[in-house]
């Protein structure tokens, strides 16, 4: 939270475009949209703890919005810019349906280690959490120097992986590093998603060519998550910033049909070639889906994975459904409550 050296520049309505580095209750941390590096200063939100956005609608800026802010003392956030992509975490609430975790990000690094053995169903589950975002998937394949044949190994996740670059690299010896360092440039946000142990913190090291997230290296000699600060917008390398937050790093999947559709590209087009429209792949006659699978053309475990994902998406929109009618119920009541307290006058006894 240190000042800026020089006033930062601001347009004709002395409003400044600045970019979210960390989102609390009563106040942000931004930077300049365009110095993503630079100190981060505190900004004022509105008492409610909303912004709105262009539509009108209000809601709780969170890491990575593009925020306007009027340039004072102190500084106050005024409006928030549309979002571009948002990481979103099927939340916990009753009330609130999703939370959107992280905004604007570009890049989502669907980081897997090829030592132990991929896990092709993780890598298909995080492909869709980064295709619903609205961001570029890229997978990362870590430990290459602990396996003979890292290039094979990714020709097989590449096939799960339809339309994604998919990079086998070593952060010992720096092999296949180049083309995930030219990922980033300035101003472009990334996430990095996977297991515990993948690798994460020592990729994104790596990246930034010093020590910004701890490893379970460094964590053993009891240093902080972050070693350097406590934004969870970290610049990295080339004017690139990495997103690093709680919510990121144990996000829940909130799939979508639109993001099935996309991880599962091939199964997808397999079943618009189904006799019946709403085959369900079973034992329908003419369904292109299972001839695949006797064929070897589609792997069994392919299709299995795409149901499981599929049932978790269903799940989670009946879910939501559920909450978002609560909900109503909820404002339903409030408003006639406070019909009928205006009825009564203020004050006046129950009747
Ligand atoms: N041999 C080898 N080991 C690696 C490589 N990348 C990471 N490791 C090791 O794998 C272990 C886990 O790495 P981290 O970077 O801490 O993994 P992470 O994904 O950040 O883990 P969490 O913080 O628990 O989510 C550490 O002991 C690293 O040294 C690699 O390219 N090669
Ligand atoms: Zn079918």
């Amino acid at each position: 939270m240190t000042e800026p050296a020089a006033p930062p520049p601001v347009d004709d309505g002395g409003l400044l475009r600045a970019r979210v580095v960390r989102a609390d209750r009563g106040a942000l941390l931004v930077v300049p949209d365009d110095d993503l590096g630079a100190p981060a200063h505190r900004t004022e939100l509105p008492r409610d703890g909303l912004l709105p956005l262009p539509d009108g609608s209000r809601v709780p800026p969170t890491v990575g919005d593009v925020v306007d802010v009027r340039v004072g003392d102190p500084w106050h956030a005024v409006h928030l810019h549309d979002r571009r992509s948002a990481v979103v975490r099927d939340s916990a609430g009753r009330t609130s349906l999703e939370q959107v975790v992280a905004a604007n990000i570009d890049v989502v690094l669907v980081v897997e280690h090829l030592d132990p053995d991929p896990d092709l169903g993780r890598v298909e589950r995080l492909l869709t959490l980064a295709w619903r975002s609205g961001a570029r998937p890229v997978v990362v394949l870590t430990k290459a120097d602990l396996v003979p044949d890292p290039q094979g190994m990714a020709a097989e996740v590449a096939q799960v992986a339809i339309g994604v670059d998919v990079h086998a690299v070593s952060v010992l010896d720096g092999a296949g590093l180049d083309p995930v360092r030219a990922l980033l440039a300035p101003g472009v946000a990334l996430v990095a998603v996977g297991p515990s142990g993948a690798g994460k913190s020592s990729l994104v090291n790596a990246l930034a060519g010093r020590e910004v997230m701890a490893t379970a290296a460094s964590r053993a000699d009891g240093r902080g998550r972050h070693t350097t600060t406590h934004r969870e917008l970290v610049p990295l390398a080339g004017g690139a910033v990495l997103v690093d937050t709680p919510g990121v790093r144990g996000v829940g999947l909130v799939a979508a049909p639109d993001a099935l559709d996309a991880t599962f590209a091939d199964v997808t087009a397999l079943a618009a070639r189904c006799r019946f429209v709403d085959c369900a792949h079973a034992a329908e006659p003419g369904c292109a889906v299972r001839e695949a699978v006797e064929s070897g053309d589609l792997p069994e475990r392919r299709l299995a994975s795409w149901r499981k994902l599929a049932r978790e998406a269903a799940y989670q929109a009946r879910r939501a459904d559920a909450r978002l009618a609560a909900a109503e119920r909820a404002r339903w009541k409030r408003v006639t409550r406070d019909y009928h307290r205006g009825l009564r006058g203020p004050g006046a006894p129950r009747p």
